[in-house]
């Protein structure tokens, strides 16, 4: 095709044409998956734990990412952070390959992702309201009166405006979690990662996360990825499912189509089957050989 500027057109169609261009660059944006794994492999020194990774997340999703224990989940999420870099394959984030990118360009990219740990530590000596404003106070220059209606306003999300004033040690375990959901959120991330967001909540506190995650994930726009081993509460908030097994993507698909899988491994998670493909041994020589007593089994 001809530049436009040979076709005799003025200024004016110039910048209708950047525009047009510019709407379309935003349509492929809101279209393109947020985050892609291509051909991931990694390794803890010598032992490899992801043999060729692929998975696609679109924006605005929330994901549950399911594995045995040790199959590479957080360190998937990671991967993500830029924390770990792939030996072999890509990993991008917003069109970026994260670890192609320098220090400043990765602690830019990573301010615009939060983070909720299992136990998501707050500052014990800081009250919740001073938990929420921390980052706020580290990150911007918003004035104090901005960062009072932020923080009231993220606590007002997560149910606790009324609780601005308690000190971590006078909240139960389930406010705690959402005070550390508040507080991930506090920057606006367009990524939330969740690693093992349910881990010791009762079934009240456990099913409160699990509407908030999918509530303001929905509200502000972001994309949430979860790794958790609670198949019932991921399949009730989630769109998509990736199961991990033997370092790759061994399964996925959307809830309903979890629930229907005969896949023997799905299966397995889905019922909660003590046995199955996700051995309940970790490898080991025979028994009989532990035990010194000739040929035997494994069980
Ligand atoms: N820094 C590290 N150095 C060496 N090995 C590691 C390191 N971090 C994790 N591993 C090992 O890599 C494997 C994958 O770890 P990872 O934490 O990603 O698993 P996971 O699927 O999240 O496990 P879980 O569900 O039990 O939390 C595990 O066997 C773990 O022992």
């Amino acid at each position: 095709m001809r530049p436009v500027l040979e076709l005799g057109c003025n200024l004016g169609d110039v910048t209708h044409v950047t525009e047009i261009l510019e709407v379309k660059r935003q349509k492929l944006m809101a279209t393109s998956p947020l985050i892609e794994f291509r051909n991931v492999n990694f390794a803890y020194g010598t032992r490899p734990i992801l043999k060729g990774v692929d998975m696609s997340i679109s924006r605005g999703q929330v994901i549950a990412i399911m594995g045995g224990s040790g199959s590479g989940k957080t360190t998937l999420l990671r991967l993500i952070g830029g924390e770990i870099r792939p030996l072999v394959g890509s990993v991008s984030v917003a069109g970026q390959v994260v670890h192609e990118l320098g220090r400043n360009e990765l602690f830019k990219l990573r301010r615009k992702m939060g983070m909720l740990f299992q136990f998501g530590a707050l500052f014990t000596d800081l009250s919740v309201f001073d938990n929420v404003a921390f980052q706020m106070r580290e990150h911007t220059n918003l004035p104090e009166s901005m960062i009072r209606d932020l923080v009231l306003m993220k606590l007002h999300a997560v149910g606790l405006r009324g609780a601005q004033h308690l000190m971590p040690a006078q909240l139960s375990g389930g406010m705690a979690r959402r005070v550390a959901l508040a507080r991930s959120i506090a920057l606006d991330p367009m990524l939330m990662m969740f690693d093992e967001p349910f881990t010791g909540l009762d079934p009240i506190s456990l099913s409160v996360i699990g509407s908030l995650i999918r509530r303001l994930t929905d509200t502000l726009g972001m994309t949430s990825i979860m790794v958790t081993h609670d198949i019932q509460e991921s399949l009730r908030i989630v769109d998509y499912v990736y199961f991990l097994a033997d370092g790759v993507i061994a399964a996925h698909g959307t809830p309903d189509e979890v629930r229907a899988s005969k896949v023997p491994f799905v299966h397995q998670f889905v019922h909660g089957e003590i046995d199955g493909p996700v051995p309940f041994h970790y490898q080991a020589q025979a028994y009989s050989q532990d035990l010194g007593i000739g040929v035997g089994s494994n069980a």
